[in-house]
């Protein structure tokens, strides 16, 4: 294998990322603004939507966003280099999964670096099914529980699916990483900094 076309997954799973009573008003804000559209059986809520629909309630999930990009700059080993590309909350309905895919596997989505998904409630208690599923390296598997993020490569080296969830609602916090600020949805919102919000 070249230097161009070789293979580099990295992976992390952290726990206790958000504490539970976080997950849970982040899981409230889904249940309440969400909207279909994502995926089929996928509800779906975005940064920017939040703020069109009630800026009030902004402040958590950017608060949230910025507790994983900063616990992946920190795991990465790449502080300060990141910025957010698209942050969103997502809730996974029974009939909802993925096929293998690798997320910035298309010509518009190639700024994405790394992929973050922070588990807002737990497989087994809210949901069944719904595990991440990664097709070749370590960790193979990862159990949605809540404070749990799951970190990994966007690219085919960590070619991943969701397996259907079965049962319940799966809820995420899902967020794109990027290291070329031109493409930090932050910026595009018109703020100058890596935190750009209000
Ligand atoms: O929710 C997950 O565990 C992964 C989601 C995913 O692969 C995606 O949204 O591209
Ligand atoms: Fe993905």
């Amino acid at each position: 294998m070249d230097a161009a076309t070789e293979r580099t997954s990295q992976r992390v799973v952290l726990d206790g990322v958000l504490s539970a009573a976080r997950c849970a008003r982040l899981a409230w804000l889904l249940r309440a603004l969400a909207h279909t559209g994502y995926r089929p059986h996928v509800e779906s809520l975005n940064t920017w939507e939040v703020a069109r629909c009630d800026p009030r309630l902004l402040p958590q999930l950017v608060a949230a966003r910025q507790v994983v990009l900063q616990a992946v700059e920190q795991a990465f080993g790449r502080e300060a280099e990141l910025y957010i590309e698209w942050s969103g909350l997502v809730a996974w309905g029974a009939g909802s999964g993925i096929d293998w895919h690798a997320d910035n596997a298309r010509d518009y989505l190639r700024q994405r670096v790394i992929s973050a998904v922070l588990y807002l409630n737990d497989q087994g208690a809210n949901f069944q099914g719904g595990s991440l599923l990664f097709k070749e390296g370590e960790p193979r598997a990862v159990a949605p529980r809540a404070g749990r993020l799951a970190a990994y490569g966007s690219g085919e080296a960590d070619a991943h699916g969701v397996e259907p969830v079965a049962r319940g609602v799966r809820h995420t916090l899902t967020v794109w990483l990027t290291d070329d600020p031109a493409h930090s949805e932050d910026r595009k919102a018109g703020g100058g900094s890596r935190e750009g919000w209000p």
